[in-house]
């Protein structure tokens, strides 16, 4: 087969609403970012992917972008060396609240992962294969997710769309969210955004969870906002209510202390984000479950290298999410699915994005009994839907965000608000 060269990339910033999301930094603001990427070749096959859409984001994918012109897609290799050495000079930056500290390694990587995701696409549409079979092969055609809960308010302050879902600040809200989700979707099991109101309330509404939903594994994710004396706290209230205990406090020796005193696995998406972090954690025992998420930790390859590392230490891995659209979600199915050790229910944004929102053709994936079945078609099995994008891309230009900023959205309602955490 002949050389599949990218000849050009072109990558559109998008809007998406989002709801009135409560977590410890703040709340959601009204417009969620993304980007698409779409990576054109010489053959006329364009592979695509998702990626942040905030400003630092967007200029470290435009500065990317030029260098991987001239690579071919099956080149993965190159295509790594370039974006690193394109982006070498760049500073670490984050692209969103609550995915850990920024580093360069980490920005390398959500770089690469932009581009390397549109080339399995393009490998996929060139060869008429999935991406999962490009992966190794799928282990399940089925991929489960986890219903997302979220306290968060009926509306955003100001003149702004008002979400179906309603208010939920207290157990019975959350109940409440989770039997329509749950309803609606056939989620198999629960995570509870918390670290948002006092500690002894959220154990309330984990154990109010369980009571309705007995088999249904429950998580809670407080990101960091307790200190080690509140999560010694709140473990020894919810042992053996929980799958697990994600990021209750911060930092890896934070995490470690944690971990010595509960049988609770923990999980995270904070304190292990980069390669980097992993020795520290596994030799002070931090964490028994890392969240994977491709978008920071470097694209599908970097995902089964972690996988391996996982599986070296006898560590569970789950998989991370942030506010997406259908091209992330199908990307997501297809490293899910041919992962063998990626065994928990991934988290999922897409339950609070509006149904007519969406940049693939058919709104994108669907949820039946908690899971997703991988699409059948080449690639990651998704098309853009060219009016949709062009409309979210003009609510981008309108809407005024340019960067995630939780804390700032928050203090439009408590000007005293600081996001400092642990809180509790
Ligand atoms: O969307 C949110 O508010 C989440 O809290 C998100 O920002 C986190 O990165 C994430 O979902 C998590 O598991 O920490
Ligand atoms: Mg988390």
């Amino acid at each position: 087969m002949t050389d599949l060269k990218i000849v050009d990339v072109v990558i559109t910033p998008v809007a998406l609403k989002d709801p009135p999301l409560l977590n410890s930094s703040g709340v959601h603001e009204p417009f969620a970012l993304r980007s698409i990427v779409e990576v054109q070749t010489d053959a006329g096959i364009v592979g695509i992917s998702e990626a942040y859409g905030d400003d630092a984001t967007l200029a470290l994918l435009h500065q990317a972008a030029t260098a991987v012109v001239g690579t071919d897609v099956f080149d993965l290799n190159e295509l790594s060396r370039r974006v690193a050495s394109a982006v070498g000079g760049s500073a670490a930056s984050s692209p969103t609240e609550l995915i850990g500290t920024a580093s360069h390694d980490k920005t390398v990587a959500q770089a690469t992962a932009a581009f390397e995701v549109a080339c399995y696409d393009a490998q996929g549409k060139a060869t008429g294969r999935r991406v999962v079979d490009l992966l190794g092969g799928a282990v399940r055609e089925r991929v489960d997710f986890s219903a997302y809960l979220f306290y968060k308010w009926a509306e955003h302050p100001g003149d702004f769309d008002v979400d179906s879902w309603g208010e939920a600040l207290d157990p019975d809200g959350i109940v409440k969210q989770a039997r329509r989700m749950v309803d609606r979707y056939g989620f198999g099991s629960l995570k509870l955004k918390g670290g948002v109101f006092a500690p002894e309330e959220e154990i309330e509404a984990v154990k109010a969870l369980r009571r309705e939903f007995p088999d249904r594994p429950v998580r809670i994710d407080p990101n960091a906002n307790w200190s080690v004396q509140t999560s010694h706290r709140v473990a020894a209230a919810l042992e053996g209510e929980l799958e697990y205990l994600e990021d209750p406090t911060p930092g890896i020796p934070g995490m470690a202390e944690v971990a010595a005193k509960t049988s609770l696995p923990l999980a995270t998406n904070m304190c292990v984000t980069s390669f980097a972090e992993i020795p520290e954690s596994v030799r002070l025992g931090a964490v028994q479950v890392i969240l994977s998420d491709h978008h920071f930790w470097g694209g599908f390859r970097a995902t089964q290298n972690l996988a391996a590392l996982c599986q070296t230490f006898g560590l569970g891995l789950s998989m991370h999410s942030n506010t997406h659209l259908g091209v992330s979600l199908a990307a997501m199915a297809h490293i899910a699915a041919a992962t063998p050790n990626l065994t928990y229910a991934l988290d999922t944004h897409t339950p609070w994005k509006s149904e007519e929102e969406d940049v693939v053709l058919g709104g994108g994936l669907t949820f039946t009994d908690g899971a997703v079945t991988l699409p059948s078609g080449p690639g990651l099995g998704v098309e853009l839907d060219r009016d949709a994008l062009a409309k979210l891309h003009e609510q981008y230009l309108t809407c005024g965000i340019r960067r995630r900023d939780d804390v700032g959205w928050m203090r439009q309602v408590h000007p005293e608000w600081t996001g400092k955490r642990p809180r509790f």
